[in-house]
This record gives structure tokens, sequence and C-alpha cells, in this order.
């Protein structure tokens, strides 16, 4: 439906992504959240990182990552806790602010913290706003079904947009059991109807989180608005990853859906052990890096 054709039948039109399809944006211009869903109807997929400071929002930036994600996952990632559970708004923030000076034409999501948004839709709106005012994040990101519709609409309707979380989603991982699959055999039904739920309060995409590849192609299929998969097949319509994952700054064993594009933590390790032993042997600095 156009918006013309709401306007003249008196209904009120959703708040985002349903006017007519728009041109995909370009070069040099801000991301928007109808470029997503554009995508979408043209079966592009898409790719999404985190980022939680100001050179890799650069970078990524400038390799055409139309969607970074300032997670709660730096919890595990930046400030060295266990799980996600620890991190703060006050912790975020700054991240939060880091990445939107320096994405010139990514969009910038901030994920909402444990304990920022369940209290209430008025609590989610009070943080979402923080992230908004003083992080200038273009959307905000939180957890749940249909339980968190009416958090959804409370953003929604005071002007900012949400990105849902389902599936595996790491602030309920001791309700959950664990890191573990979810939306299997029956369960997928349920995933589909709180993405329909998140849709309809206004949500304008959904992260799905280690769910089945087929539970996943078929909640994409009766979505609207564009699912991003982490662990969740190849049918999503864009993909996320944590950056230091796809990077290989993280160490260990990774869980099953990540893919490392690079090997980082060898090259920094290399680099840092080359620095330490040219300074021990007295070759650092040499003549040129002195002021004489
Ligand atoms: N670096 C990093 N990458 C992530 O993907 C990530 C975070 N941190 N922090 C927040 C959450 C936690 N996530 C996780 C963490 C661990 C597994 C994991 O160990 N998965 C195993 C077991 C799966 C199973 O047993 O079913 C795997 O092999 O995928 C999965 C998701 C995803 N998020
Ligand atoms: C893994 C993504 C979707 C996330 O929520 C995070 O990084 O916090
Ligand atoms: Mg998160």
């Amino acid at each position: 439906m156009s918006a013309q054709s709401a306007g003249e039948s008196g209904e009120v039109a959703a708040p985002y992504g349903t006017g007519p399809a728009a041109a995909p944006p370009a070069p040099g211009r801000k991301v928007r959240i109808h470029h997503l869903r554009e995508l979408k109807e043209r079966g592009e997929p898409w790719p999404m990182l985190t980022a939680y400071d100001m050179y890799t929002a650069e970078l990524f930036d400038e390799a055409g990552i139309p969607v970074l994600l300032v997670g709660d996952s730096a919890a595990n990632n930046v400030f060295g806790y266990d799980t996600s559970l620890p991190v703060t708004v006050d912790e975020l923030l700054p991240l939060v602010r880091a990445v939107t000076r320096s994405a010139k034409r990514a969009l910038v999501v901030a994920d909402l913290p444990f304990g920022s948004y369940q209290l209430s839709p008025e609590q989610a709106l009070a943080t979402a706003v923080r992230f908004m005012k003083e992080g200038r994040a273009q959307a905000v990101k939180l957890e749940g079904g249909r339980r968190f519709a009416a958090h959804v609409e409370a953003l929604t309707s005071a002007g900012v947009p949400v990105m849902g979380h389902l599936g595996f989603t790491p602030q309920s991982e001791h309700n959950l059991g664990g890191y573990r699959v979810q939306a299997r055999g029956e369960a997928a039904d349920a995933l589909l109807a709180d993405a329909l739920a998140l849709q309809e309060a206004g949500a304008f995409a959904v992260v799905m989180e280690m769910v089945p590849a087929e539970a996943a192609k078929r909640v994409t299929h009766e979505l609207k608005i564009p699912t991003v998969g982490i662990g969740a097949g190849p049918d999503c319509d864009a993909q996320v990853l944590v950056w230091q994952d796809m990077a290989g700054l993280r160490r260990g064993k990774a869980p099953r859906f990540v893919k490392r594009y690079a090997d980082l933590a060898g090259v920094l390790q290399g680099a840092a052990t080359a620095f330490a032993e040219d300074v021990r042997r007295g070759e650092f600095p040499a003549p040129e890096h002195a002021f004489h």
C-alpha cells in the first residue's frame, strides 16, 4: 500500500518502511532504514558488523558495511567480562558516541544492555532516548519477542527505530540453559509468532541468533522487514558477526557460525613482539625516530 492510499483510506501509516520503495543510498550518504527494506525487496543480502571504537567504525564504514552495531557484546569483547550481563548503559554510551562520530555512511544501532529496558516500556524509552540524544545512535536493539511488543511500540511511536533480537538471546542465557540453538522443531512456530509481533509493533529489522536455517528461512519469507542472521543459515536478508570473531582477534574456540577473515591476533602479537625485541636490542628508536 502506498503512503498516499493509506492517507486516503484514513488508516494510520506504520511509522517506518511502508512508503514507496526508495533508491539505495548514494555513495557518501547516510544509510536509512528504508534502504534496508529496499535491499530485502531486491533480494540483495547485506552485511552488518559490531564496532566499538573510532578505527573500526571508520574502516568498516569505508568497506561498505551499511549497518554497525555497538553490541552489548562489548561486555566480553572490550571490557573483559565473561558474559554480556554486567555491562551498563554508562559503559556503552561512550562507545556509541565514538562509533557515531566516526561512521559517515553506516547506520549505527545501539544495543540496549541487560536491565536497561526490561522493567517497562517507559524504562525502555528512557534508555533509548539516552542512546539517541547522548550517543547519537540512529536506532536501538533489544532482545525478546511478544512479551516486549509493548516496549517496541513505545519506542517506535516516540520516533526510535528498533531492531529486535530472537532465538538465542545472550541476556537470557541463564533462562535458556547456556549457549544453545533455539527454535528447534515445534518451537519454530513460536519464533515466527515472536517475529510477526515485533514487526507489528513497528520493528524495522529482526536479528535471529542460533536458530535452524529452515526456521530462519521461513521467518524471512513471512516478514516484510529484514532478518539479520547470526548462526541462522544463508536465507536471512542480512548477516552479522562480532568483528573480533570475523577478523580473528579473539582467540580460543569460536562458535560454529563464525568465519575468520583474518588473523589479527597473530598480526598484533607479531608486531608487539618485534617492538619488544627492537627495544631490548637497542634498535629502536633509530636516528630517524629521534629529534636533535
Ligand atoms: N565474540 C563474541 N561473539 C559472539 O558471537 C557473541 C559474543 N561475543 N558475545 C555475546 C554473544 C554470545 N554469543 C555466543 C557465545 C558462544 C556461543 C557458543 O559457544 N556456541 C557453540 C555451542 C553451540 C551449541 O552447543 O549448540 C557453537 O559451537 O556454536 C554462541 C554464541 C554470541 N555473541
Ligand atoms: C551478536 C549481535 C547480534 C549482538 O547482539 C551483540 O554483538 O551484542
Ligand atoms: Mg547484543
